[in-house]
């Protein structure tokens, strides 16, 4: 399991709002990079090996590197694959640049394939949630990806298994602002934030924090937790934002051992526990 990450820029506190008041001058540059640095170590504990995409400062939001970087598994015959997105922001362009010579050398040491978004083609890896239970890709329909973009996305995920289907989502910055899922497919969701055609989606569960919506799977199996000393009674561990308390305990009840993460300097600028890294699972 490998974590990829990128250091925050100086200039973070410029970073994009587009659905959430303005919070930005309350930004600490020093307090976002210590909860970078607690968010990274959790990861190190349950066994993540970390890489860090080289930074890009002129960049304000390139700490978010889901957006520019999706790993896409594959459940045939073609290698997995390396995504370089593309973003319509012209603020977040130049982080394509470092991102895909990284990219594209990681590709070949680990025999995947490096590929690119079409120029006539948006998207953000913020907008793409991963239902690996269904060999499901839900791809939102937002501001930063588009009908071709999710097209686009269609023709290079089937062949490695996947089923791909749009999701239109506008109260919300991209589809995994407002859902993620949980390994047996069952999705986290706030309803404020769903439009009509997302409330119909399956196995959706109501969480009742606009934060809690966001969860990331740290481990594979229960074995993995007990290594990290929680015993084999948890269906196994999960990260979710500090400002989530109650989700946190729902999770709890549902079985699950929770770690916490304070990212309120990144959650002002609409980020959340998934967006600040890219996971890829062997
Ligand atoms: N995947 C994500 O949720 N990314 C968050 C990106 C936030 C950034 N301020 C942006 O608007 O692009």
């Amino acid at each position: 399991m490998s974590l990829l990450t990128r250091l925050p820029s100086s200039s973070l506190a410029h970073g994009l709002l587009t659905h959430i008041s303005d919070a930005r001058s309350s930004i600490s540059p020093a307090r976002a990079l210590a909860q970078w640095h607690a968010y990274r170590a959790v990861f190190a504990a349950y066994g993540w090996t970390l890489c860090e995409v080289p930074p890009c400062e002129e960049a304000p939001d390139s700490v978010f590197v889901e957006d520019v970087l999706l790993y896409l598994p594959s459940f045939t015959d073609v290698p997995a694959a390396l995504l370089l997105t593309r973003t319509p922001t012209p603020s977040r362009a130049p982080e394509r640049v470092g991102a895909a010579a990284f990219a594209s050398s990681l590709a070949a040491s680990r025999g995947l394939a490096f590929l690119e978004m079409p120029e006539d083609a948006h998207l953000e890896g913020g907008d793409i949630l991963k239902l690996s239970s269904s060999r499901t890709l839900y791809v939102g329909q937002t501001s930063r990806t588009s009908a071709r973009g999710l097209a686009a996305l269609r023709e290079l995920a089937e062949p490695r298994g996947w089923r791909v289907l749009g999701v239109h989502i506008d109260k919300a910055l991209h589809l995994k602002s407002a859902m993620t899922a949980l390994p047996d497919g069952t999705i986290l969701a706030h309803a404020p934030l769903l439009s009509e055609e997302a409330r119909r989606l399956p196995r959706l569960r109501e969480v009742h924090e606009a934060e809690g919506v966001a969860v990331v799977h740290l481990n594979r199996t229960a074995t993995a937790t007990a290594a990290a000393g929680e015993g084999s009674r948890t269906k196994g561990a999960l990260l979710i934002s500090a400002a989530a308390p109650r989700t946190a305990q729902m999770l709890r009840e549902m079985g699950w051992h929770v770690e916490c993460v304070h990212i309120d300097e990144f959650e002002k600028l609409e980020g959340c526990v998934t967006c600040l890294s890219v996971r890829m699972r062997s």
